[in-house]
């Protein structure tokens, strides 16, 4: 059998998979856990890679490995190759004036999202780049070379300095539509150009870690639409701790609104993604506050009945960035004597947390064939029941699984196997969820998010 491993180094954790490089077959996986906090020193991420391999057996008898990873995250290299400082993640909000300046820079949203497919937020690197240089400009001089998580596990890996169209296209300085870096953003943005890695094409090599050979890698939500097997007419929501909406599409997008992020895909075609800071962490963080573990807090979400009697919970617990308020803050509205119990704050989460989801759906503007829910909040049962119920249309959900990890898998054994096509692997089963539409939860949502 010949195996390929996988790699999905996420905000919260690092996952490993092994899967068998011909069917896809699970054979063994580990996990290490990562630092909080929205700046992190990526060898906190090398430490717990290490941790996560050797809990899933090793490389040993692995040919090929691919990373997938947050996407978005700035790793600033000095001429050594040594770390700058603690790299900045797509939900350090820290750049949100620069974004706005930059924005206004270049002549607006419209100008941007023609220019690199996206109108940049706070999350996309090119902003932390003009932060570092308005706010750190010795780190800012000492930085010869710039790049993203996977770009940099890759790297440490296998010693390559490259990346792929999936990572390079949420930068702000690389086009999804040219296939080309825009390194005159960069310098706008950072004032210099510091070195870019080199962009790869969906199954090149990236080099090899010992006998192991290295696929190119890519942001996990690039892997995760791979990982799931995702084909146009299909949405994916992720819940994992940053909410997404993404599609498959065989041309790029330019939204000027700036919601849709017109990202690349890691097979050559393209992802329209919509992202929110706020995710699972909304259901653990309310679990917390009401001092009961995920499978209490899921039983509590369905024992109140829908629309928690009038109780909305606004979830902008990270600020939040589509829509763009990085400086919002959560809210609760609608506490009566009747609604103060446990059984309604954890119904109005998951509610507040799917109408906030069921936004960057619409945000997509698609009509698609299926909605398929992943990530670590698609384990919960409350989830699984109520979003259909939100969404007003049936969910997919896919069996529990590592699908980031999954897709950077199946990119490691199309690098082994080649072809215009990523290998097909069997497909795992999936459950289907249905529920009577709750419009009104929708609109009593809108209404309090929106101040009315
Ligand atoms: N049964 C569950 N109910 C609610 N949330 C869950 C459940 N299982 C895992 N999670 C949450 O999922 C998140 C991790 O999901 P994951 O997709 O792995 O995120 P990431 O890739 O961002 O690290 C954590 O915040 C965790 O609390
Ligand atoms: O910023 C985005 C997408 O644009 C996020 O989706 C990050 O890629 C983080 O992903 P998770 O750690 O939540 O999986």
């Amino acid at each position: 059998m010949t195996l390929v491993a996988g790699v999905d180094s996420s905000t919260q954790s690092c996952k490993v998979v092994i899967r068998d490089a011909k069917t896809g077959a699970l054979v063994r996986q580990g996990r290490a856990a990562h630092p909080d906090g929205t700046e992190v020193d990526p060898e906190a991420w090398w430490t717990a890679l290490q941790e996560a391999i050797a809990q899933a057996g090793g490389l040993d008898d692995v040919e090929a490995m691919g990373v997938g990873a947050q996407q978005h995250g700035m790793v600033c290299l000095d001429e050594s190759g040594a770390v700058v400082r603690d790299a900045l993640l797509w939900n350090d909000t820290r750049s949100a004036r620069a974004a706005a300046d930059l924005v206004e820079e270049l002549g607006g949203p419209a100008t941007w999202a023609e220019a690199v497919g996206s109108v940049p937020v706070a999350s996309f690197t090119v902003t932390k780049l003009r932060w570092l240089a308005e706010h750190e400009p010795d780190s800012a001089r000492r930085t010869a070379r710039v790049c993203l998580p996977h770009d940099w596990l890759t790297w440490r890996l296998g010693g390559e300095f490259v990346t792929d169209r999936g990572d390079a296209s949420g930068t702000g300085y690389w086009s999804p539509a040219t296939g080309e870096y825009r390194t005159d953003l960069l310098r706008l943005a950072f004032g210099a150009e510091p070195g870019l890695p080199r962009v790869l094409g969906p199954h090149d090599a990236a080099g090899g870690h010992g006998s192991v050979r290295l696929a190119p890698g890519t942001g996990d939500n690039m892997a995760a639409a791979l990982g799931v097997g995702a084909e146009p007419g299909d949405v994916v929501v992720s819940i994992g701790t940053s909410g997404t909406a993404f599609a498959v599409a065989g041309s790029p997008s330019a939204d000027p609104s700036g919601a849709v992020a017109g990202f690349a895909d890691a097979t050559g075609r393209f992802l329209p993604l919509v992202a929110t800071l706020n995710a699972a962490r909304v259901l653990s963080a309310t679990a917390g506050m009401l001092g009961v573990d995920l499978d209490r807090f899921d039983r509590l979400a369905l024992e109140a009945p829908a629309g928690s009697g009038g109780l909305v919970y606004v979830p902008y617990l990270e600020g939040e960035r589509t829509p763009n308020l990085p400086d919002a803050t959560g809210s609760l509205h609608g506490l009566t004597l009747k609604t103060s119990t446990p059984a309604h704050l954890a119904r109005a989460a998951v509610e507040g947390l799917l109408c906030h989801l069921a936004d960057a759906f619409d945000a997509l503007g698609l009509d698609p064939a299926r909605v398929l829910l992943i990530g670590g909040g698609a384990r919960s049962e409350a989830v699984r029941r109520i979003a259909p119920a939100v969404f007003g249309r049936p969910v997919v959900v896919p069996e529990p699984g590592e699908y980031v990890a999954d897709g950077a898998a199946r990119q490691a054994a199309w690098l082994l196997g080649g072809g215009d096509e990523p290998p097909v692997w069997e497909a795992g089963g999936t459950e289907h969820f249905e529920a009577d539409a709750t419009p009104e939860v929708r609109s009593r949502y809108a209404e309090v998010r929106d101040g009315r």
